[in-house]
């Protein structure tokens, strides 16, 4: 066992921690944001949306089951660095490729246990989003705050089009065999409203998770993935009979190719917006975000769906939001939070166009509103 390495983290509000490094070496700042979910670390650290942000998991104990590589959400980690109170000495699962920390070296995060997450969680709690630096090099209180406060936010960024493919490609792998069905009705080309056929969409990547491209693909959908800049025209020049809207980090008012793109959509193909693509939706369509008090990140957040009256639980990780107030008359709030009340789906009374603010493609997360995909499929075919 080589020696332990001291690391910190200070928060811009003057609060600093001691623990240890158990990742990558360096320093890295970012929005701290706090997430509840019991499992699911790897999902998260290879979320896209987690750019410029470091992640903190409640859960008290985290790497016990290793890495699974065939369960990365994307091609890497993206969290600025990851805190945690304790990292698992050891891992025990016959699927894992590797360990949590010898893959968060790989990856270059830097990561820190032996931190009072609770503590932590409550102070984000009452102060609303805070700005941090992880350091294993700087153990120096002044200085650490210091670097804290000169951290960018993720406010009036566009990390959209840092995160986004370099250039467009299909995708057609659907739900592995094992794979928990509830998650959207499997397409079988049968008893399907507007035929049997599979229906071309353009998925937009502004950070995009590969469950969504599998839930898209399960539920009978060809894809093609474009790059978030791409010009409506470019979008349309692929043929597609629908359009998708993905998640992803940053500053959902600072995205504006995407923004400039999606207004050119409206009304010439059914749209469905998840996470990201739901807020720029929503802008484009005159309502306003801005960031909450610590936002939704976690796998337990109650959703009313307000067309069926039913509740889900569901998967989250958003840091804006779009303001209730705001949402103009042409647009009706379809999904409220259960917790606070604040917007998590809407649809355009009059055009093809539907959205949510949580993550339907869970991973990770309960399996509750799977089922979205193919209501998609039913609004397009429909
Ligand atoms: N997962 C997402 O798409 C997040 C959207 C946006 N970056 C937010 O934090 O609210």
């Amino acid at each position: 066992m080589s020696a332990e390495i001291p690391a910190w983290l200070a928060l811009e509000s003057g609060l600093v921690m001691q623990g240890r490094a158990v990742g990558a070496e360096g320093e890295k700042g970012g929005d701290l944001v706090f997430n509840t979910a019991m499992s699911g670390y790897h999902e998260i650290l290879t979320d896209p949306s987690y750019a410029g942000q470091v992640v903190l998991m409640t859960y008290p104990q985290i790497g016990n089951y290793g890495v699974v590589d065939e369960d990365a959400e994307s091609a890497r980690a993206w969290p600025e660095a990851f805190v945690m109170r304790e990292m698992s000495s050891i891992h025990s699962n016959h699927r894992a490729t590797s360990s949590l920390p010898a893959w968060l070296k790989e990856q270059g995060i830097v990561a820190i246990d032996g931190i009072d997450t609770r503590e932590l969680t409550k102070h984000v709690r009452e102060r609303g989003s805070l700005r941090c630096v992880v350091s294993t090099t700087d153990g120096d209180t002044t200085s650490l705050v210091a670097k804290a406060k000169a951290t960018p936010s993720t406010d009036g960024r566009d990390l959209a089009s840092v995160v986004t493919t370099g250039a467009p490609y299909t995708w057609a792998e659907g739900y592995h065999e094992s794979y928990p069905h509830e998650l959207g009705r499997a397409f079988d080309g049968a008893g399907t409203k507007g035929g049997g056929e599979r229906i071309r969409v353009v998925a937009y990547d502004f950070g995009i998770k590969r469950n969504i491209l599998r839930s898209l693909v399960h539920c009978g959908f060809d894809v093609t993935v474009v790059p978030a800049g791409t010009p409506a025209d470019d979008a349309l020049a692929h043929d597609p009979q629908a359009i998708f809207l993905s998640n992803g980090p940053g500053d959902p008012a600072a995205v504006s190719s995407g923004i400039a793109a999606v207004s050119d959509l409206i009304g010439k193909r059914p749209i469905f917006g998840i996470c990201l693509g739901h807020q720029i939706l929503s802008i484009v369509l005159g309502a306003k975000t801005s960031k909450m008090p610590f936002g939704h990140h976690g796998a337990n957040h109650p959703v009313r769906d307000l067309q069926t009256g039913k509740i889900e639980i569901t998967s989250q990780n958003h840091s804006f939001a779009v303001e209730t107030d705001s949402l103009p008359d042409h647009l009706e709030l379809t999904h409220l939070n259960l917790n606070d009340h604040t917007v998590e789906g809407m649809r355009h009374k009059t055009e093809k166009v539907m959205s949510v603010q949580y993550h339907p493609e869970a991973a990770p997360g309960p399996l509750d509103a799977g089922h979205l995909f193919s209501r998609f499929r039913e609004f397009v075919a429909g």
